[in-house]
């Protein structure tokens, strides 16, 4: 954590809304008129498609397994090196991984390879991280430690296999099969590395659908913003005014001593709402923790 360089992530499986929900923060940088540099979790995995195919036939030949969310294909070092230089000295390095043909061209590349690695960060308020692991722990490395606010996005599990198997046919141009196949062979990763982290949250946010999800290998489309609700679990914030959003939300109610409750329409309210402050509460103690560096230089 660094007062003087903060490190906001956002953390969730592949098709949770990781992405999606980055608008959201987008628009409340605007508001507060911060600048933010936006790194894509993406970035840190260790193959291009066509190599991480290859490890894929090597690992299944030797009785093993590799995903994307594991510690054998994504290079955990260089994601906390990232945070720790960013939080220490407010830059770092990063690249892209350019998913589709749309995101490609530009750097007149092929979809499934990385941009080379480059210099970011510098003069900027905050970093902003969107990706699967912001809170990842292993037994080397602590990703989670350099967060000063971590937001996991989960939808319910169901939801978020459609989230994936409709957003990656349609815009990645894989099939359902191999879409199933990655969900499958993921699924020991997707306990140990993925799901860990939402016990390291400040804040989760769980979209709950409520029609019926019940196979979601056969679903046609994503149940809407409408079709759902969002459950809002407070882990580690204090002072949470919950009669305040009860208020100001519309249909909003409270599960639990800790867990807010909202329609599906109203998530964006509800992040504008519950983040804005938080991220003002960060940029104020930036502001005191460059002025108190500026006072001691001076003397
Ligand atoms: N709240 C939501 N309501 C409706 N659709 C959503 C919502 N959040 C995400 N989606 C849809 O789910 C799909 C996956 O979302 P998104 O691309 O943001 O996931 P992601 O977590 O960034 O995935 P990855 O890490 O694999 O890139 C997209 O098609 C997106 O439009
Ligand atoms: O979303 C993912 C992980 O978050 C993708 O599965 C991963 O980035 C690989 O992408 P692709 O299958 O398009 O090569």
């Amino acid at each position: 954590m660094s007062s003087r360089n903060p490190i906001i992530a956002v953390t969730g499986s592949s098709g949770a809304g990781t992405s999606t929900t980055t608008s959201s923060f987008e628009h409340i940088f605007r508001t507060l008129g911060i600048s933010s540099v936006n790194v894509e979790g993406d970035s840190f995995h260790r193959f291009s498609r066509q190599e991480m195919d290859m490890e894929k036939r090597k690992a299944k030949e030797s009785g093993e397994n590799i995903s994307y969310f594991g510690d054998k294909a994504n290079d955990f070092e260089a994601l906390e090196r990232l945070f720790r230089d960013y939080g220490e000295h407010g830059k770092g390095k990063t690249r892209r991984y350019l998913h589709t043909f749309d995101e490609a061209v530009p750097y007149n590349q092929m979809p499934g390879t990385f941009t080379p690695w480059e210099d970011l960060g510098e003069g900027t308020d905050l970093l902003y991280y969107e990706g699967l692991h912001g809170g990842v722990v292993t037994d080397t490395i602590d990703v989670a430690k350099h967060v000063d606010l971590l937001i996991g996005m989960v939808p319910i599990v169901n939801l978020e296999w459609i989230q994936k198997i409709i957003r990656d046919t349609n815009k990645r141009g894989h099939s359902r099969e191999a879409v199933t196949a990655s969900i499958v062979r993921s699924m020991e990763d997707y306990i140990s590395f993925i799901t860990p982290q939402f016990s390291r949250t400040h804040i989760n946010f769980q979209r709950v659908p409520t029609v019926d999800t019940s196979n979601p290998f056969s679903a046609k489309a994503i149940p809407s913003l409408d079709e759902s609700f969002v459950v809002i679990r407070f882990r580690e914030v204090k002072n949470v005014d919950f009669q305040y959003y009860l208020r100001m939300i519309d249909g909003s109610f409270m599960s639990r001593v800790s867990t807010l409750v909202v329609p599906g329409g109203k998530m964006g309210l509800a992040m504008e709402l519950i983040l804005t402050p938080l991220i003002r509460d960060l940029i104020e103690r930036k502001t005191q923790a460059n002025k108190q560096l500026d006072w001691m230089s001076d003397l």
